[in-house]
């Protein structure tokens, strides 16, 4: 049974304090297992990929098998039904229509003191986008992914999806096809995160590794940040829902374990101002994990991380929700657009009862990549802006220098870095010269 609690009660504080730090991704001792299989990879290049390929995803490849060929990947696509293709193709063009918003703009001026200032938005040049694959395969994860990094104009994208015991999902390959990336490595973990940042002697390294993925994964993204750039830490799925009474408690339940289905260490917290509401939707939960396929998986997400919290209020509700800051946080109030401005920290938003963080999850438009472990507090989720970089641009007439360099030489001085004021004042002297 999940942890129920009241706000209002003593002791909560220090319950709560746990519920927040609850160790998901540390359940188990993930973080060693990951260096070691890093520097393994950069030491051992493909042997080291096809050697963990074989341990962890039960699959014997060569280099030469490493990435999908271009006739598996049109035979894998000839396999999809027609519905399947269609929900996949209206899917990518609302995720699309989303993304193609986003692109900012480049901006220049001329400032009072005559100098030409702004920024350049431009592409990453290859991007790796992770592709979950192991307990579960993700082709909403592709487009997801890919689709932002091409709004973006990326020249070079690749796909890491593990397939465990080879087999695959053809939609997988479909996103691919449809987001226009065809090289597609059957690879995971942080062995498939390894190599796309550094490389082997099959895998071209990247600049930047965006997508979700399991501990194993997102303990990876952490350690080869630096050397590659990574959109954020979108580890093991969480939602949060704030309900009052007023809603169906099977709905609530079934909310509930769309995330806990994603991973034993996914989480699931349900606030509401009424305990017998909460109660009803506890209930609800433990019936439908009687019959639900990934029982095994939910129920244990449900059990050690689960919880339910009644509290007094929904402003008591929304405060509570900006410190756990929730990768997904549904509103399931009569006034959700109200409660959405006491909202600080959350990575994607659910506006009532018709909104079901599942159609957030495939089709909804926004991305389903998102910040967890209370990284909402300080990141987004994926977009376009994650496939891009500014760069600043600035441009001095000779009236600007003489308006703005003496302050810089100045400052030059009081930091002791001669070779900076001096190559100020060669200039400086250059225009007073001419005067
Ligand atoms: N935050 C998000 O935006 C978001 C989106 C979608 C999915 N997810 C999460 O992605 C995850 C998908 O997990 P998954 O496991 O199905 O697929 P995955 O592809 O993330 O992980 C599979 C890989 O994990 C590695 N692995 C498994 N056990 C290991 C071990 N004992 N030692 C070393 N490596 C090991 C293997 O290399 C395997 O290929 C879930 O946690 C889900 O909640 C998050
Ligand atoms: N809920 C996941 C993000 O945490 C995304 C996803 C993909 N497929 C189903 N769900
Ligand atoms: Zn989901």
């Amino acid at each position: 049974m999940p942890v129920f609690l009241n706000a209002n009660e003593p002791g909560f504080d220090t319950q709560f304090a746990a519920l927040l730090s609850a160790k998901r991704e540390d359940a188990v001792d993930v973080d060693d297992t990951v260096a070691a299989i890093i520097q393994d990879v950069r030491t051992r290049g493909d042997a080291a990929v096809i050697d963990l390929t074989s341990k962890f995803d039960k699959l014997d490849l060569t280099p030469e098998t490493l990435a999908f060929t271009p006739a598996e990947i049109a035979a894998e696509c000839a396999r999809v039904s027609d519905a399947d293709r269609a929900a996949l193709h209206l899917a990518a063009d609302r995720i699309r229509a989303y993304h193609s918003r986003q692109m900012p703009d480049d901006q220049r001026w001329t400032d009072d003191a005559g100098a030409s200032l702004g920024w350049r938005w431009g592409p990453v040049s290859a991007a790796g986008l992770y592709v979950p694959g192991g307990q579960a395969s993700y082709p909403s994860s592709v487009l997801m992914n890919a689709i932002p990094a091409q709004v973006a104009g990326v020249a070079r994208l690749v796909i890491c999806a593990p397939t465990p015991h080879g087999v695959s999902n053809p939609l997988v390959l479909l996103a691919a096809q449809i987001a226009g990336v065809d090289t597609i490595y059957r690879i995971g973990g942080a062995q498939a995160i390894a190599a796309m940042a550094y490389g082997t002697e099959t895998i071209t390294p990247v600049d930047k590794i965006t997508g979700p993925g399991n501990a194993y994964v997102a303990a990876a993204k952490r350690r080869v940040f630096g050397r590659v750039g990574i959109d954020m830490i979108a580890g093991p799925s969480e939602i949060l829902v704030i309900a009052d009474a007023d809603n169906d408690p099977d709905w609530i339940a079934l909310d509930l374990l769309s995330q806990a289905e994603h991973d034993e260490s996914a989480q699931s917290i349900l606030i509401t101002t009424s305990a017998p509401f909460g109660q009803k939707v506890a209930e609800a939960v433990a019936a439908r994990l009687t019959t639900l396929e990934r029982r095994a998986i939910a129920g244990a997400s449900w059990r050690d991380y689960g919880a339910v919290i009644v509290v007094d209020d929904l402003a008591q509700a929304a405060a509570l929700s900006n410190r756990i800051a929730p990768e997904h946080l549904e509103l399931c109030v009569a006034d959700p657009e109200a409660l959405l401005h006491q909202i600080t920290h959350a990575g994607a938003v659910f506006l009532g009862q018709w909104t079901p963080e599942a159609i957030g999850d495939y089709i909804g438009g926004p991305n389903h990549v998102l910040p967890t472990a209370r990284s909402a507090r300080f990141s987004s989720g994926l977009s376009v802006m994650d496939f891009i970089k500014r760069t600043t641009i600035a441009r001095m007439t000779p009236g600007a220098l003489r308006a703005i360099g003496p302050a810089a030489e100045r400052l030059a001085i009081s930091e002791s870095l001669q070779a900076h004021g001096l190559s100020l004042r060669a200039r400086l002297d250059r225009l007073n010269a001419g005067e």
